[in-house]
């Protein structure tokens, strides 16, 4: 098991929610998620919007303090140093310095991974070339089309050839062709071994390549469900009518 996550509970408080429109101290993000996933599974959490997908990764990640539960990563209480490098992460959003090029920017990546010299010569050209943007290396990211922006955040996260791999959100702006390249990268990444830990609300995407799925509503687990053992014939059909079904109160 590469992770696993226990009883976890997330409430955003008064110093999170400054911006809160209603006003309130408190806003639930996750409530008491627990599930696991195994090596080289492709594992994906749905739910709709203000769900707690972004929460739940951020947590796992050590981006977020939680409030409760735990969280077991690589066999390890919490994602410790020493396994970040085996990890790659695509954000919700991503911000870069307008002023950098996209070499710039990678290189940067390449020295947070530990990677330096020919080494990361070669993968910036491997991951750059593999979301045919290596011909713009020296543009700045000012001058990228939103697409091009999340071409640079998927490449980044690829170039550790990390060994559990988390896209959030990964088809956002992109094109069909880079959409269709985005799914045979998740086939050949699991193909070698790789965990892909996929937030997506591109259901009939988890159709193609999915395998276990997480429901999540109002910050809790509605089901978990095996896509092929479950004969799911049409994801989003069933997603709907899960949560239409689902009357928990925040
Ligand atoms: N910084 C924050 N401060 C307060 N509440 C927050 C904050 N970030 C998220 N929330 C709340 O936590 C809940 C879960 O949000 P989260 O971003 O995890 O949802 P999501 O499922 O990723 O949504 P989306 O599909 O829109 O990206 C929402 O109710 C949201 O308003």
């Amino acid at each position: 098991m590469i992770l696993k996550v226990e009883n976890l509970t997330k409430i955003y408080k008064e110093k999170d929610i400054f911006k809160n429109l209603k006003g309130k101290k408190y806003s639930l993000g996750i409530k008491d998620i627990s599930f696991s996933v195994n090596e080289g599974e492709i594992f994906s959490i749905i739910g709709l919007n203000g769900a707690g997908k972004t929460t739940l990764l951020k947590c796992i990640l050590g981006l977020l303090e939680y409030d409760s539960g735990k969280i077991e990563i690589f066999g390890e209480n919490m994602l410790i140093n020493k396994n970040k490098k085996y990890i790659g992460y695509l954000p919700e959003i991503s911000y870069y310095p307008k002023d950098l090029k996209l070499i710039d920017i990678m290189n940067f990546y390449g020295y947070l991974y530990e990677l330096a010299g020919s080494e990361l010569k070669y993968r910036i050209d491997e991951v750059l070339d593999r979301f045919d943007i290596k011909q713009y290396k020296n543009k700045r990211l000012e001058e990228f089309s939103k697409g091009m922006l999340q071409k640079v955040g998927l490449a980044q996260s690829l170039m550790n050839k990390p060994k559990l791999l988390f896209w959030d959100e990964p088809m956002s702006g992109l094109d069909p062709i880079a959409r269709k390249k985005v799914i045979d990268i998740i086939k050949e990444l699991k193909e070698k071994g790789t965990t892909v830990f996929l937030n997506t609300h591109i259901l009939d995407d988890i159709e193609k390549i999915g395998e276990r799925i997480i429901i999540i509503n109002k910050g809790k687990i509605v089901e978990e469900i095996n896509i092929k053992k479950d004969k799911i014939q049409n994801l989003e059909e069933y997603f709907i009518e899960k949560i239409k079904g689902d009357s928990n109160e925040k």
